[in-house]
């Protein structure tokens, strides 16, 4: 049975409170400062390629939306990242956090060293992206119904914990808090709007849960390589290896 808006959207909340990828114990260490400085710099080059993969699956998305007033709405998605004249944009705040953890930030950059399981993950999101419907993909986007509240975590966490947190190293989640809510809110909108059967609404959910997976994904792939017992996959960044200095 087609549900209404409301429970609708109550499921794909339920989805956030049982998947969503602040429930993974790599976070928990993250977050309450029980992370090396090795292990902070591992998340941020792997991290890394979620941000690099973003812009490309949004530009995937709007290369198959055939209203204007859709893609009006998407487009900025993809200056939040790239930048524009007066907004440098995540990914240039992501590479100053590199910077901040001690990280040679070409190294970053070239997403050399990055897990097997990150890129397969975050390609997967773009594959999805491009082969499922508008419906699927936008509900794919939702997750960032979840994300300030774990940014929100992250900022406090990090300053706390590790001297290498500041306004400046933590600038990409702080603009965050502002850039996912407008999404956010237009997504879930669209999402409601369009998912007017049960096949729609069940397809909606399903692709949440995907994207929880290729976030969760990530994570495992982290935990695995860089916590022990740490078994790094070869190509898989080396500790110690590309720093510009000692910190963090
Ligand atoms: O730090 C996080 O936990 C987190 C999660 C997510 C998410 O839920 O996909 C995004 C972000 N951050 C983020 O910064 C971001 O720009 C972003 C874009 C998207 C998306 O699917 O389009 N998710 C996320």
């Amino acid at each position: 049975m087609t549900q209404t808006r409301e429970a609708f959207e109550a499921r794909l909340r339920q989805i956030g409170a049982e998947r969503y990828h602040d429930k993974h114990p790599f976070h928990d260490m993250l977050h309450s400062g029980r992370c090396t400085p090795d292990q902070v710099r591992a998340w941020v080059i792997n991290r890394y390629y979620y941000q690099h993969t973003i812009p490309m699956k949004d530009a995937a998305f709007m290369s198959r939306v055939e209203e204007p007033a859709l893609r009006r709405a998407w487009r900025s998605r993809i200056e939040d990242h790239d930048g524009t004249a007066e907004n440098e944009g995540g990914i240039e705040r992501w590479l100053r956090l590199a910077d901040a953890v001690g990280l040679d930030r070409d190294y970053v950059a070239s997403r050399q060293g990055v897990l097997p399981a990150t890129r397969f993950a975050c390609d997967a999101y773009v594959r999805f992206v491009r082969d499922k419907t508008l419906l699927e993909a936008v509900a794919s986007s939702l997750t960032e119904l979840f994300a300030p509240a774990i940014h929100a975590n992250r900022i406090e966490g990090l300053l706390a914990h590790y001297d290498f947190a500041d306004d400046r190293s933590l600038s990409y989640f702080k603009r965050r808090l502002s850039e996912a809510p407008k999404d956010v809110a237009f997504g879930l909108k669209w999402v409601l709007d369009h998912a007017d059967t049960q096949e729609k609404q069940d397809a909606a959910a399903a692709a949440l849960e995907f994207k929880t997976d290729v976030l969760w994904a990530q994570l495992d792939a982290l935990h695995s390589a860089y916590v022990a017992p740490a078994h790094i996959p070869p190509g898989g960044w080396q500790p110690g290896t590309h720093l510009i200095r000692v910190a963090a």
